[in-house]
């Protein structure tokens, strides 16, 4: 179990979860700034892991949904929304390029997107679904600039404008940084 800005997680072994909680918290209050809620909001937050980011998002939005390829971890983020007493976070497992397809099919209408990929970066499929889904905003939480920059040009190609970039430093002492990028 472990506690960032007011909420509590548990952690299964087979579970992502942010190595630096200090920074960590950095990390997703920059996220929640540049998603810009008012309450009324419907967000996806794609690789959603336990839940930490769609957690934190609940609380100031209308729905959230998160999506995450590992069930241990949906199993975690269900949890984390029982103990944190959020009951307007919905979970599904499986690959975001899948899932975000269904909830399009299914008339989901996100006003933000969040995503926090591996350093590969996302989906090709799924950054097409986000420009056919165009919500208002985009945070894109990322561990690998390179890759990075490889989304914003199709994110930027597809009509959205790279706003504001927050470098946070997750990992001292190593060359590696995270960013949040606010993509309106
Ligand atoms: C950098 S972590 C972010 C997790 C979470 N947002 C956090 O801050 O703790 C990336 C997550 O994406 C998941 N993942 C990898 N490929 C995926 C895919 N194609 N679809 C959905 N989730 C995926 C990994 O299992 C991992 O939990």
């Amino acid at each position: 179990m472990d506690e960032i800005g007011g909420l509590r997680f548990a952690i299964s072994a087979r579970s992502f979860f942010q190595v630096n909680p200090t920074q960590t918290e950095r990390l997703y209050r920059a996220a929640l700034d540049y998603a810009t809620l008012t309450g009324d909001e419907t967000v996806f937050d794609a690789y959603c892991g336990i839940g930490t980011i769609t957690l934190f998002l609940a609380q100031h939005a209308r729905r959230v949904y998160g999506v995450e390829i590992v069930p241990e971890a949906i199993e975690d983020a269900r949890r984390n929304a029982s103990i944190n007493n959020i009951s307007n976070a919905e979970f599904a497992v499986g690959a975001a390029e899948d899932i975000l397809p269904r909830w399009q099919a299914a008339s989901l209408s996100p006003d933000v997107i969040v995503v926090d990929p591996p350093r590969k970066g996302c989906d090709p499929r799924l950054l097409d679904t986000m420009l056919q889904l165009r919500p208002k905003r985009i945070v894109y939480v990322s561990c690998n600039p390179s890759t990075l920059a490889r989304d914003l040009r199709v994110l930027e190609d597809g009509g959205y404008r790279t706003v504001e970039v927050q470098v946070v430093d997750m990992f001292p002492h190593t060359v590696h940084v995270e960013c949040v990028v606010g993509i309106y």
